[in-house]
């Protein structure tokens, strides 16, 4: 029996709904360049380019990831309110993905931990066991999920608030993301993004109980290129202007993302970390090279590896593993530079960063903003 429609809560794989395996495309944008872009490639080339690309395959699992991103957004949506606590909403999120895009090994599953962060809260807070944070009438959360199909992982992002008088700070936000997607494209230099998103972003300002404040781009966060199973692949897109002349490349995958905030503009570690990742770029030899004094640290390593290679995992993830008794053995990898950690990062306390993000992919002969939905 070939289900046609999603139930609420969602539970219906979305391999369930699209028989056919083809998966909705997302939203299709020419390049901003097009015209150098046509003198670059001649339709037939683009029609072999096209071929090439990420392999169909590859872009088929960014769409198939992509759709299960925006069921378990839709329901996000109407569940998160305030009264739930930041652990309930991060489980619903991480069972729906795990349901939706039936999660089995490294073929599919979570792409990284559910980002809840609040407030002067930029990014990378998602609850470690025992939190009992609960949402506020009055708090700005970012809620930032990955899904992966095949390691192609697609990390999108958006702002949820319930109360209207933030309502100019989301709307900067957004409009700084959708400046940067359309920004984006191949040849394009990284450092003419980040000043179109910093111009249209500090272009809006917001009163906030009686004070005028002016909308900051955070000056040291920044988008970045994602490769099969490594949610940052070396390039960063910055949010304000600077001299990064590195150019995009057809083919690469983006996720762009801004920030912006009430306060300096600035984001610095701050807090108990919950997010990590195996690092990419150590090889097995190096990593075998390390002494590790600690016994757990060693067998904390082999099921980091076996369980997550190098996608990024939370506390909560070794927690729901069995593994115990780790926070030790993991801070031996992390200070061996063997995994990575990633704190929250911070605006100053009594600011308010918004955050939205889309996945993109070049490619040779359009723009694919996959992430794409009817609600951001
Ligand atoms: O800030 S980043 O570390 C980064 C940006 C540019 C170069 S590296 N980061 C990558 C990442 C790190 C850990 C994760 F668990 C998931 C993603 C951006 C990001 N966080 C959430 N969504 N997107
Ligand atoms: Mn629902
Ligand atoms: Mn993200
Ligand atoms: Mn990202």
């Amino acid at each position: 029996k070939v289900a046609e429609v999603q139930t609420d809560p969602p539970t219906i794989p979305i391999t369930k709904l699209y028989p056919n395996q083809n998966y909705p495309e997302g939203e299709i944008q020419q390049y901003p360049n097009d015209d150098t872009m046509k003198t670059k490639f001649n339709k037939d080339e683009i029609k072999r380019l096209e071929k090439q690309e990420i392999g169909f395959e590859g872009l088929n699992d960014m769409r198939r990831a992509a759709e299960v991103h925006r069921q378990v957004r839709r329901h996000a949506r109407e569940f998160i309110k305030p009264g739930k606590t930041m652990t309930s909403i991060a489980e619903s999120i991480e069972n729906a993905t795990r349901l939706l895009v039936e999660e089995k090994g490294f073929e599919a599953g979570i792409g990284f931990p559910t980002g809840l962060s609040l407030n002067h809260v930029a990014a990378h807070y998602t609850p470690n066991a025992g939190d009992n944070i609960v949402l506020k009438q009055e708090d700005v959360l970012k809620v930032d999920f990955g899904v992966h199909v095949n390691g192609r992982i697609v990390d999108s992002a958006f702002t949820m608030t319930f109360d209207s008088k933030y309502d100019k700070l989301l709307e900067a936000v957004r409009d700084a993301t959708n400046t940067g997607v359309k920004a984006a494209g191949i040849d394009v230099r990284l450092c003419d993004i980040g000043e179109q998103i910093q111009e249209v972003m500090e272009s809006y300002e917001i009163e906030l109980n009686g004070k005028t404040y002016p909308i900051k781009s955070v000056r040291n966060l920044c988008g970045h290129n994602i490769a099969p199973y490594i949610i940052h692949s070396g390039k960063s897109v910055p949010i304000v202007k600077n001299n990064d002349t590195t150019r995009m490349e057809e083919n690469e995958v983006f996720a762009i993302e801004t920030f912006g905030s009430t306060g300096r503009g600035l984001v610095v570690e701050e807090g108990v970390c919950s997010h990590y990742a195996k690092s990419s770029s150590l090889t097995q030899q190096q990593i075998n090279s390390i002494p590790l004094r600690v016994p757990r640290a060693k067998s904390l390593l082999g099921s980091i590896t076996k369980n997550f290679g190098t996608l990024p995992f939370c506390r909560r993830y070794l927690d729901r593993l069995g593994e115990e008794k780790y926070l030790l053995g993991l801070k031996t990898l992390v200070d061996n530079g063997i995994v990575q950690d990633y704190p929250p990062l911070c605006d100053i306390p009594g600011s308010y960063v918004a955050q939205f993000e889309h996945t993109i992919v070049l490619r040779p002969g359009c723009k694919e903003v996959v992430s794409r939905g009817d609600d951001y």
